[in-house]
């Protein structure tokens, strides 16, 4: 466990393989819909090089609907219980205080192959500032997790291997953070996925 800013807190191999793969085939299963996974295409027309799906609510830059009118009009799956348990304990583990209070409502999916990346960026589209937990299955990757204030430095490079936990909340919520590099092939096969890299990130959107 390591504190890498105030707030943020990478907890390497969190998830036991049984709940890697338990989770890979939740989210095979969420890939295939109701909404399924895609490159998200940005106001301007670029195309994200990760795919994404959605459940709880659906994000397409820069809003939560519950509806994803950029894909197919379709109402994304639930959110189920068992995954806010999950982010209940990933919380509790990572601040060392249990909050029973943390209830996510929204859970981002990006899957990356060996070229996929994702830019510098804020997760700001949350009404609330309840902490982001994510997790990691797969290739580990490049994770930067910088500051506040700009894109760039001062930031810290962190590797994100398989079952790996990594919690931003309180002063580090809004802090820039991005994925530089996946690291092909560094993945076990056990964990449920055979290529490339699942991020789970859950968030409280705030909305009703
Ligand atoms: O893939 C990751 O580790 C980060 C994903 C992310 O930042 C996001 O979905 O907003
Ligand atoms: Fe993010």
């Amino acid at each position: 466990m390591r504190e890498i800013a105030p707030g943020a807190v990478h907890v390497p191999g969190w998830l036991t393989l049984d709940e890697q793969r338990h989770l890979v085939r939740a989210c095979r299963d969420w890939a295939t819909g109701p909404v399924p996974i895609r490159h998200t295409v940005l106001p301007r027309g670029g195309v994200m090089s990760v795919q994404t799906v959605c459940v709880g609510w659906h994000w397409r830059p820069y809003v939560y609907t519950r509806v994803a009118h950029d894909v197919n009009d379709r109402q994304v799956a639930d959110f189920p219980a068992w995954l806010g348990d999950l982010g209940r304990r990933a919380l509790a583990c990572a601040y060392g205080r249990p909050d029973d209070t943390y209830d996510p409502d929204t859970a981002l999916i990006n899957f990356y192959d060996g070229q996929a990346k994702m830019g510098m960026h804020q997760d700001k589209d949350e009404k609330s500032d309840a902490p982001v937990v994510s997790l990691s299955i797969g290739d580990t990757c490049l994770f930067r997790f910088g500051n506040t204030e700009t894109r760039g430095r001062p930031y810290t490079d962190v590797r994100l291997a398989s079952g790996d936990l990594f919690v931003f909340g309180g002063p580090s919520r809004l802090a820039y953070h991005g994925v530089p590099k996946v690291y092909p092939g560094t993945g076990d096969p056990a964990s449920g996925l055979a290529s490339g890299r699942l991020n789970l990130t859950m968030r409280v959107t705030g909305l009703g």
